[in-house]
């Protein structure tokens, strides 16, 4: 008996308890007791347990009940029944609940080293299935990409085909879509793979700023500027550029940098010298580049450069069906983080999940799971441990006016991206001023 597990022994009697105890301890098994039903239902909810030893016979609730409860929440824990002679007929009953074995008290070592070997090999079996389940969860995901609904599964299939071209390549959908995930999924799956992958965000950045964060400068090229500097489009030697926000860059940088994908060479800041370059560029924009085009805000020259392969995002809201396939993922990733084992999901949970329309995408649903995983007390989240979501938003009926749809329109966009005006402003389409008298007009207020 090499494999350590843990065990729990459920019997009232202290007797057997603890005979079995120094039984199983001997052998370096991670051991716990209960002394009725109800204790062992609440110490499963605390941590795992691989093997139960639960008496058929206890007062209150017997070992038949939780047995059938066992089996109903944590159907992988293996259960052992331990019964008297002569009641051999609850033993049978208690194997068509889902009991792995039997002991038929009172027992020897011999029959508890028998019962623990089968233990042991029906574990094997159960591992082998999990294995081939994960290989099985490989297909229902791509790299770290997860979902296995159709614009998924057609993204898959995209993806390398993408990543072998050199185009330049424009990722779009709302914020929280996996833009930047796929974008390096594109560059691992690519020739420039062993080389850089550098994430630029344009909207954090000031102009100045950006321009020598792409480029470079000389020393001395501005003040400050005590050394020189080599700028990401040169660090990035052969490997993939990836510039998130693109939309929010302003003309003087669409310019530079749209003569930089056609002559492949850069000057840095003060100096005089070009410098050859070479990278990958994909590009990522929540806004809708056409409209800012239209807006003459975005140069379409620049745009047909940065857009030779568009690739758009779902939101989650048009793929609810991998809803429960993401916070099975989340759960098990901030489990794992938190050490904390919070593996199960009650049926309502995933009702409320799918009824909520996620305007943060899948990286409101990820904040969600790790408070939820957090702050929860048991091993399974339930509906209550998800009250922080607002409600979803009413949809839009016939009978709302105009203004009714606008004002909501405006509100849930001021709302994702926490009252920004500016970045709202733009998704509007429309200017700061008008956004700004919009809300003092209609007296809009944050919703929380
Ligand atoms: N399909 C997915 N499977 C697993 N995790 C995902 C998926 N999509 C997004 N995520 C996770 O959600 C978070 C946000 O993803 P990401 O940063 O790629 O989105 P984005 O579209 O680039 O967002 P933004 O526009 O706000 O920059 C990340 O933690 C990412 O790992």
């Amino acid at each position: 008996m090499d494999n350590k597990i843990r065990i729990m022994i459920v019997d009232d009697e202290l007797i057997v308890r603890e005979s079995l105890l120094t039984w199983f301890e001997k052998y370096g098994h991670e051991m716990d007791t209960a002394a009725s039903g109800l204790e062992a239902l609440e110490k499963l909810e605390q941590k795992p347990f691989q093997v139960m030893f639960v008496d058929i016979k206890m007062p209150g609730m017997d070992g038949l009940e939780l047995l059938e409860k066992v089996k109903e929440e944590y159907p992988e824990i293996m259960v052992v029944i331990i019964t008297a002679y002569g009641s051999i007929e609850s033993a049978v009953k208690a194997m068509r609940t889902g009991a792995s074995d039997y002991l038929l008290k009172p027992f020897k070592p011999r029959q508890l080293s028998l019962v623990m070997e089968r233990i042991f090999r029906q574990q094997k079996i159960t591992s082998d299935y999990y294995y081939l389940k994960g290989h099985l969860e490989q297909i229902t995901r791509f790299d770290n990409i997860i979902g296995q609904s159709a614009p998924m599964k057609k993204l898959y299939s995209l993806i390398p085909e993408v990543a072998q071209s050199d185009s330049s390549v424009l990722i779009t959908g709302e914020t929280g879509t996996g833009k930047e995930l796929v974008a390096k999924a594109i560059h691992a799956k690519s020739p420039r793979a062993e080389l850089p992958f550098i994430a630029i965000n344009c909207g954090a950045l000031p102009d100045t700023l950006m321009e020598s964060e792409l480029f470079g400068h000389k020393k001395g090229a501005f003040t400050g500027a005590t050394h020189a500097r080599k700028g990401f489009l040169e660090i990035v030697s052969g490997g993939t550029l990836f510039l998130d926000e693109i939309g929010d860059i302003s003309a003087k940088m669409q310019i530079d940098l749209l003569r930089v994908l056609e002559d492949k060479k850069i000057f840095s800041v003060g100096s005089k010298t070009p410098v050859a370059v070479d990278f990958r560029l994909i590009s990522a924009t929540r806004q809708n580049l056409e409209n800012r085009i239209m807006d003459g805000v975005f140069r379409e020259d620049f745009y047909y450069r940065i857009n030779v392969i568009k690739i758009h995002l779902p939101t989650l809201r048009e793929r609810k069906d991998d809803i429960e396939l993401l916070t099975v993922h989340f759960m098990e990733k901030y489990s794992h983080e938190t050490t904390k084992h919070v593996n199960r999901i009650k049926p309502d949970a995933i009702t409320l999940l799918k009824s909520y329309d996620w305007p943060g995408n899948v990286r409101e649903l990820e904040n969600a799971i790790e408070r939820a995983v957090v702050l929860s007390k048991s091993r399974t989240l339930g509906a209550g441990d998800f009250s922080f979501l607002q409600p979803a938003r009413a949809a839009i009926t016939i009978e709302q006016t105009l203004k009714a749809v606008q004002k909501e329109h405006i509100l849930r966009i001021l709302d994702e991206q926490d009252w920004q005006i500016t970045r709202s402003a733009e998704i509007l389409g429309i200017n700061r001023v008008t956004l700004h008298k919009i809300i003092k007009r209609d007296n809009l207020k944050k919703r929380t």
